[in-house]
């Protein structure tokens, strides 16, 4: 029997693509030398849709999503939200886009309170409202009693909480999350994922990526499974994963169940000497 965040993720899936394409990504590509770390990748996400962005270590994942959110400057390629180019109209770009990038960066000898409060302020938000929104972040990530103390101070988890808070203030039109979940403990990461189920339902869009496959599978509706820099797969979960799991899918279009070959010397120990 289907689980109710699956059926949700399957119904939104359907309904957002009769929604405007919110963000699109045309042809983006970063090359480092030789070495192409994103190839043309072309990525369309509709208003109202939850997509995942998976693959291999190393993939290009990152590299994508720090092009979308405007922290890496393609090589060449476009990237647009709400029609405003992410490259050529930066600051208003980014009223419309919140981002938790890879590599924490955060403003570490503030207390979380001024860590949002700076973010919301900075993204133009009134200070009022900076304030009310402060703290219903701050309870629906079960922050409130940590606001007070220094971010440096805070687990890994309770930073990557506080981030994704920061993210959110401003109420952006898309949530760029590269690996939201990762360092969030299973109760937090079921309330992160509620969190980010409600934003959606109100119309928002979210493109994180992840490299749990299950997780992908349970909150998505859209995928698209990157290798090598390319996009060898995109659309619906569902149309992707073609009756497999979205694990069993990856692997075939990965091959990475041939990664072990080469390794029986490991398993034992009789033929070591
Ligand atoms: N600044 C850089 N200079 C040179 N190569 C880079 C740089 N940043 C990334 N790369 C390369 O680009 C490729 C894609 O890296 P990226 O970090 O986007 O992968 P990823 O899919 O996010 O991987 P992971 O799952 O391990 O986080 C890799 O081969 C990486 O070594």
């Amino acid at each position: 029997m289907p689980v109710p965040s699956v059926v949700r993720a399957r119904e939104r899936g359907r309904i957002a693509e009769q929604n405007p394409v919110v963000l699109r990504t045309e042809m983006l590509t970063k090359t480092y030398g030789s070495l192409i770390a994103a190839n043309e990748v072309s990525i369309d996400v509709h208003a109202g849709s939850f997509t995942g962005i998976v693959g291999p270590n190393g993939a290009g994942k990152t590299t994508t999503l720090s092009m979308i959110s405007g922290l890496l400057r393609p090589t060449s390629g476009r990237v647009t939200v709400s029609g405003v180019d992410v490259w050529t109209d930066g600051p208003a770009a980014k009223r419309l886009i919140g981002s938790l990038p890879d590599r924490l960066r955060l403003f570490d000898r503030l207390t979380g309170a001024q860590l949002l409060y700076y973010s919301g302020v900075l993204h133009g938000v009134e200070q009022a409202a900076v304030a009310q929104r402060s703290s219903e972040l701050a309870v629906a990530f079960g922050l409130e009693s940590a606001l007070g103390r220094l971010v440096s101070d805070y687990s890994a988890g309770m930073q990557k909480k506080i981030a994704l808070a920061c993210a959110m203030i401003h109420a952006p039109e898309v949530l760029v999350l590269d690996e939201p979940f990762e360092t969030i403990d299973p109760v937090s990461a079921s309330n992160v994922t509620e969190i980010l189920e409600k934003y959606v339902s109100g119309g928002g869009s979210v493109v994180m990526s992840s490299h749990s496959l299950d997780l992908i599978q349970r909150v998505c509706d859209h995928v698209s499974i990157i290798v090598d820099g390319s996009v060898i797969a995109q659309g619906t979960v569902d149309a992707v994963r073609d009756g497999l799991s979205l694990e069993e899918r990856f692997t075939k279009l990965t091959g990475m169940s041939d990664t072990q070959k080469g390794l029986e010397w490991l398993h034992g120990s009789s033929d070591s000497v």
